[in-house]
């Protein structure tokens, strides 16, 4: 072979996009209001805790780490599949700011595009973390089919066990353990993600309890690859923060705070704590866990690493773009290596009638499942 050949681009066909799909965040202390508007309409959120969620984005000049976040996983996706020879676009889009995903897709369909292929920044089944996000593709599907625009929109499979997840996280709370003080290689390791309401963990994924399962899943094989790099057991928990609805409702417990007052009660001194949950250090990773859990940690007297989350890491970048290609072939009717980490294995590529339930308003349509149904727009072809 030729060493200097240049290697054949990556396969991406039929699409002739791709979209990375995310919350939105406020820019600056006037969006931060209209914006938790926007995340908490309908939804029966007390108003003292949007009160108090303003307060925590006030707290950081009323603007979310989040949009920056995402504009640097754009620009580290982009540099990933350039280096595939990848050409296709790559646009970005959220639920509840700007740029809005009507918006984003509108733009894409006028510039070409009719088959795209999307990513969220959630690595989980839940209603939050991907119906609503499949309901949000689809009010856009939609929106633009009346607008006489035709686009097709899938989207990868969740990514919470691939191989590029689980060694960005492992490299990470690896370094968190290397960073605490001598003397404390025995912290207890707990990982921490998003609680959301007993209902919707019990409506996730195909059969009900993904959620949770699958960070259990994630947790263990995270766990057990740190230990064997430290030469020892570790021993870890999975946590929750961020609860918000009232306090009648049950939501997924220990609470972080709850929980690091437990372990020091059981005699522990030091914790590494790996969000596990989020991948990128957005305001639930710097106020819950940074500000929040450390006050915490720090009345205590309790030693805490902060495990850093996937953000840009080379592997995780890597992991994204090998999924993108992988749902290429199978959109194409191939049937490729679908390589994951742990017992739970690949998760599916079309989410199945039913999956991650909306438990208020069942009947939204929701894109990228078994049940969608493409809307027909005149003169027009999606996915041609
Ligand atoms: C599972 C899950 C993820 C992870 C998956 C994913 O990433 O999608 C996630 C992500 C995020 N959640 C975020 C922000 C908020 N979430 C809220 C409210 C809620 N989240 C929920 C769940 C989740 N949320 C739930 C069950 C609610 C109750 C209302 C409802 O049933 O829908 C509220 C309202 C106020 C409050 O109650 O906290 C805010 C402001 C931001 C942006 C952060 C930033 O700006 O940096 C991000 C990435
Ligand atoms: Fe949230």
């Amino acid at each position: 072979m030729d060493p200097d050949a240049t290697p054949s681009p990556a396969d991406l066909r039929p699409y002739d996009a791709l979209l990375l799909l995310s919350f939105g965040g406020p820019e600056g202390p006037d969006d931060v209001m209209p914006f938790l508007e926007n995340v908490t309409r309908g939804r029966g959120i007390p108003r003292e805790r949007l009160e108090a969620v303003a307060e925590h984005y006030l707290h950081f000049g009323g603007r979310s780490p989040i949009n920056d976040q995402n504009r640097a996983l754009l620009a580290a996706l982009r540099a990933e599949l350039d280096a595939r020879g990848v050409d296709l676009p790559l646009v970005w889009g959220n639920r509840n700011w700007e740029p809005y995903l009507t918006d984003t897709l509108r733009e894409a369909h006028d510039g070409g595009a009719r088959r795209v292929l999307a990513v969220v920044t959630s690595a989980y089944s839940s209603y939050s973390g991907c119906r609503q996000y499949r309901e949000d593709i689809a009010a856009s599907v939609l929106a633009l089919a009346a607008e006489g625009r035709a686009v097709a929109v899938d989207k990868v499979r969740h990514y919470f066990n691939v191989p590029g997840f689980v060694a960005a996280n492992t490299d990470a709370v690896e370094s968190a353990y290397r960073s605490l003080p001598e003397g404390h290689d025995d912290a207890r390791l707990v990982f921490v993600t998003h609680s959301v309401p007993d209902a919707m963990e019990d409506a996730s994924g195909p059969d009900g309890g993904a959620y949770s399962a699958q960070h259990r899943d994630v947790c263990a094989s995270v766990a057990g690859a740190v230990g064997e790099r430290l030469g020892r057991e570790v021993a870890w928990d999975l946590v929750y923060c961020s609860r918000s609805g009232p306090p009648t409702q049950p939501w997924l417990e220990p609470d972080v705070n709850d929980h690091l007052r437990a372990l020091h009660e059981g005699g522990a001194r030091a914790v590494v704590v790996s969000p596990i949950g989020f991948v990128s250090d957005h305001m639930e990773v710097k106020f819950d866990i940074d500000t929040e859990a450390q006050e915490t940690a720090d009345e205590l007297g309790l030693v805490m690493a902060r495990a850093a989350t996937v953000g840009t890491a080379p592997a995780f970048v890597r992991g994204l773009v090998d999924l993108l290609v992988e749902r290429a072939a199978v959109a194409r009717g191939e049937d490729p290596q679908r390589p994951a980490v742990g017992p739970w294995g690949p998760s599916h590529s079309v989410c199945p009638v039913g999956c991650c339930a909306n438990l208020r308003t069942p009947d939204r349509p929701a894109a990228c499942g078994e049940d969608w149904q493409q809307p027909a727009v005149a003169g027009e072809r999606a996915g041609a």
